[in-house]
């Protein structure tokens, strides 16, 4: 039978098995995993110090840190400005590379305009439901009305279904509709097969849509570490942010 304390509990402990940082690349999450969640996406209270622990990180590691949100990147700008390193946003949709920025080919199209559109409308026949509309996807908030969450569900899928090449993420109290085959895992195989080549990488995350680019650090010989509650393929769990950021403090001693 299995312990449930152990969803919660880290898979491995003393020492957390992490390559030395001048070897490692590094993919973290933003929301649930560098920050707390909160109540509404504009909410979340970056803490003083994360900048300059990022930065350092970059450095350690040659510049192969990379932020990995499902953000618009114009969002982690805003919330940590001037971090040098690669910036994934969206999913995977969006990326900015050593200064060049890329975003998916759906955006412009009719096609995104119509999802968007369709779930805007029926969120706005509804009470307390927090529209956040980016480059790529339309995400509706439920934090405020925990009990449309269901109804949306059922009602969002009816409009990707009419919409080829869209599909529904269901996020943590959101709900996110977005083209197919967006990915944090692609991205960070795009990472790896690119400028972080022959390193060793390190992800973590909190939430299904990290689960990506977790599999693929695995597969690439790395590790991962999973925040919070819930299945993940990663053989590492702490339970908040701000134990992430005490061990990335204590990697930077490290090594
Ligand atoms: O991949 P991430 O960096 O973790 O971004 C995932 C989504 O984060 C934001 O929504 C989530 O965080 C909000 C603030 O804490 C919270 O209110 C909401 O319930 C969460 O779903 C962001 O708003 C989304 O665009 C991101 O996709």
């Amino acid at each position: 039978m299995t312990d449930p304390a152990s969803a919660t509990r880290p898979a491995s402990t003393d020492p957390i098995p992490l390559p030395p940082l001048g070897e490692a690349a590094v993919f973290l999450d933003f929301d649930g995993t560098l920050v707390d969640l909160a109540e509404t996406p504009d909410g979340v209270h970056v803490p003083f110090d994360l900048f300059s622990m990022l930065e350092r990180l970059h450095q350690r590691t040659g510049g192969a840190t990379a932020l990995v949100s499902g953000r618009k990147v114009s969002d982690i700008d805003q919330f940590l400005p001037g971090f040098p390193g690669p910036v994934i946003g969206s999913h995977g949709a969006e990326r900015r590379i050593d200064g060049v920025f890329r975003q998916h080919e759906a955006v412009g199209t009719d096609e995104l305009a119509a999802v968007k559109a369709e779930a805007r409308d029926w969120a706005e026949r509804q009470e307390n439901v927090l529209v956040e509309d980016k480059p790529v996807s339309i995400v509706l908030h439920f934090r405020q009305a925990p009990g449309l969450l269901e109804p949306a569900g059922a009602a969002m899928a009816e409009i990707v279904s009419r919409h080829d090449g869209y599909e529904l993420h269901h996020a943590k109290m959101a709900l996110e509709l977005h083209p197919m085959g967006v990915s944090k895992g692609g991205a960070v195989q795009a990472l790896m097969d690119g400028p972080f080549a022959g390193r060793t990488p390190f992800a973590a995350g909190d939430d299904k849509t990290d689960e990506a680019m977790m599999e693929v650090a695995l597969a690439a010989g790395g590790t991962a570490l999973k925040i919070g509650t819930g299945d993940s393929a990663a053989p590492m769990r702490l339970e908040t942010p701000s134990e992430l950021r005490a061990l990335l403090s204590a990697w930077l001693e490290r090594t």
